[in-house]
């Protein structure tokens, strides 16, 4: 496997980033799951394994793998830190990044600085997806034995790949965001799991988010996360649509453009390390 890789972060997410586009990459999930072990894996491990295809329709194909080894459809903070590579490479200011959650654009906002035009988000209950028929902007989830009176109604939302959001009034502790958001994520309404977001509204420009990521736990952003807060919060008239989320690792600018329907990110882009696989 050797293959040389970039460790990067998008707000504190951090990835081991590879490239594929001449010579293959395919791993297993066992060894996905190597690969981002904090112990084990290589600078640290890391939240999700990027690995960047060529593609038939884009400047290239980014495929997620979550620490736990789970092939996922797409990661925000990910397509950040891939636009930025890609663009440093190819000389351009903008490049189209396929993924299994649909097409996406990113474009260079500063010098390490990337706007992902994540496309619109999809709100039907069987596009999340749930199990059942129910309205997404405010879901009948049953919580188990966990103080329910904060977690009622959270609004469902897919950017590509699905988030539950929870509309909170205090900014949860690590105890709480651990063992509400793993205990929701693998819970039978959502047959494909869920990344479960608790967002404590400050403002209506102004959003203090904390995410539970599906396959890979409490980590410091979620940019598909940050989206979908938004664009819950938007639904239920808590905000505009356009709103900083504030996250543990950084502020990420969310905006759900009225004109076309599609969210855009912009955040930061950080590279640690670069390194050859063992
Ligand atoms: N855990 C997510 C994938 C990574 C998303 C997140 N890191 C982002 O920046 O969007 C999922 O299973 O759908």
């Amino acid at each position: 496997m050797t293959h040389p890789f970039v460790k990067m972060n998008g707000a504190g997410n951090d990835f081991i980033v590879i490239n594929a586009m001449e010579r293959p990459f395919a791993p297993t999930s066992e060894q996905a799951r190597a690969l981002a072990d904090r112990e084990t894996g290589p600078a640290g491990g890391c939240d999700q394994l990027i690995v960047i295809e060529p593609s038939q329709t884009g400047d290239a194909f980014m495929r997620v793998w979550n620490a736990d080894g789970g092939v996922v459809e797409t990661c925000g903070n990910a397509l950040r830190c891939v636009g930025w590579l890609l663009t440093l490479a190819g000389g351009r200011d903008r490049v189209v990044i396929d993924t299994l959650g649909g097409p996406t654009t990113a474009a260079r906002a500063g010098e390490l600085r990337v706007a992902v035009d994540m496309g619109p988000p999809r709100l039907a209950w069987d596009q999340i997806p749930l199990a059942e028929e129910m309205d997404t902007r405010g879901i009948e989830l049953q919580v188990g034995p966990v103080d329910a009176p904060v977690l009622h109604t959270p609004g469902a939302v897919s950017m590509g790949n699905p988030h539950v959001v929870f509309f909170i009034d205090h900014v949860p502790d690590d105890a709480f965001t651990r063992a509400t958001g793993s205990l929701i994520e693998h819970h039978p309404l959502f047959p494909e799991g869920v990344n479960v977001a608790f967002a404590h509204v400050e403002a209506r420009d102004r959003i203090r988010l904390r995410v539970w990521e599906r396959g890979a736990g409490l980590t410091l952003a979620c940019g598909t996360g940050a989206c979908a807060a938004l664009v819950a919060c938007a639904r239920r008239g808590l905000t505009d649509r356009a709103a900083t989320v504030i996250v543990d690792g950084g502020e990420l600018i969310i905006e759900w453009r009225e004109s076309d329907d599609h969210v855009l990110m912009t955040g930061p882009v950080e590279v640690e390390t670069t390194g050859v696989l063992p």
